[in-house]
């Protein structure tokens, strides 16, 4: 499991499946086996790829963790390969700087395809001056290098036609989805203003015996439509019983579909209320708290997400396509996730920090039984940790006397 444990964080990782890919060869001549290498080779660019979009604005900003120049370039250009241009020189450009304050691997050769990399990605974003700039630089350490020479001939030519030359040292608020900014933390809708409106609450699901003398805590994540988390829901204790049945069962389920933004990284196990007690009660305190009957509703399926793990925004009712009657999600965390990991609602401008022990629940149907657009909603990567997760799909069947139906085509 990358990722799990202290100490763990995605350039660590990255170094080690680097290594471990490096030294596949060798590894495969004593096993015989070509399992995973694939996977691995994938994992190495998710992590990359998450690196660079999430980290950019990040608090664990690049000033405080030191990569070296060499790692910098290699996220320069995975940003690169994904055409975000701007992102892309932004890391080279911190390479560059790295590398001449630490005089690390300073060859020529590499200052020489760091300032390509430069001037290209500086071109392509419209920024001509910079790339003939670069391109300069590039002419200056080997006057000898024919491709530099021309490469420069061909930025000076575009300069005359380029007269609006772009800030490249700002990122703007455009450049990235609501998706990855609520990913970053960046609090979007969630002003002190509309924070007010929310209110918290000790709830007894509506009068339910089991409750009436140990409330749960219920906290309005967002109104319209309504999404609640149920604070300390579940021990310590009945969260280990949970991982401990789920730990042998999860097998990697990575599905490759067309672009690497697109992947979802988990692994997941579906456990039986009759599989063990800690199954049962967690659906009995689920249907107590949240006031629906658990009787239409399937197992718990527990999701594990490790490093660089994450699932795109999508809608529950597409995702399982056969199942048209899902009512509502409720992911049980099972696990504190120190950075990244969130349950974010682009739609709305909500997320939700994994916090072990609670639960959050949303509605994916209307009243009228249409899906939700605002139902959006993804899970993001995880940065630091491993995330753990149960779902609990309970359907629209059962839930007639529970939810009141509606036959407004707007609710
Ligand atoms: O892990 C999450 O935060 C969301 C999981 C999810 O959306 C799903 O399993 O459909
Ligand atoms: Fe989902």
């Amino acid at each position: 499991q990358i990722g799990d444990g202290e100490g763990s964080e995605p350039l660590t990782a990255y170094q080690l499946m680097q290594r471990l890919r490096v030294e596949w060869a060798t590894i495969m001549k004593f096993t015989k086996k070509s399992l995973f290498q694939s996977e691995i080779f994938y994992l190495l660019n998710l992590v990359l790829y998450i690196t660079f979009f999430l980290l950019y604005y990040s608090p664990l900003s690049l000033y405080k963790i030191s990569y070296c120049s060499s790692t910098l370039f290699k996220l320069g250009k995975v940003a690169y390969s994904h055409e975000s241009y701007q992102h892309a020189f932004l890391w080279f450009f911190k390479s560059l700087q790295k590398l001449q304050a630490t005089k690390e691997e300073n060859s020529d050769t590499y200052k020489k395809l760091l300032l390509e990399y430069l001037s290209s990605s500086a071109y392509e974003f419209g920024h001509v001056p910079l790339a003939v700039y670069c391109a300069k630089q590039r002419v200056n350490i080997d006057p000898g290098d024919l491709q530099a020479r021309l490469d420069l001939t061909v930025y000076k030519g575009k300069l005359s036609q380029h007269t609006k030359t772009p800030d490249i040292f700002t990122l703007s608020e455009t450049s990235t989805s609501t998706y990855e900014a609520l990913c970053r933390g960046e609090e979007l809708n969630m002003k002190s203003r509309r924070r007010r409106q929310l209110s918290c609450r000790y709830s007894t699901g509506g009068g339910n015996p089991r409750l009436m003398y140990a409330p749960v805590k219920e906290e309005e994540v967002w109104d319209d439509p309504p999404i609640m988390t149920y604070h300390d829901v579940f021990s310590e204790a009945e969260i280990e019983q949970l991982k401990n049945l789920s730990r042998p069962g999860v097998s990697t389920a990575l599905q490759h579909q067309t672009d690497i933004t697109n992947y979802r990284v988990i692994q997941d196990v579906w456990l039986k209320d009759e599989d063990a007690p800690v199954v049962s009660s967690v659906s009995q305190r689920l249907s107590d708290i949240t006031g629906l009957g658990m009787e239409s509703a399937e197992s718990l399926q527990v999701l594990n997400y490790g490093v660089g793990g994450h699932f795109s925004p999508h809608y529950d009712t597409v995702v399982r396509k056969n199942l048209k009657s899902i009512m509502f999600p409720s992911p049980l965390q099972l696990s504190d996730v120190s950075y990244g990991g969130s349950t974010v609602f682009p739609e709305i401008g909500a997320s939700v920090k994994p916090q072990k022990g609670s639960v959050v629940m949303w509605y994916n149907l209307l009243r009228n039984g249409q899906g939700d657009w605002r139902s959006l909603h993804g899970g993001c990567p995880v940065y630091q940790g491993s995330k753990w997760v149960a779902v609990k799909w309970v359907h629209e069947r059962g839930q007639e006397f529970r939810r009141q139906c509606s036959l407004s085509e707007t609710e």
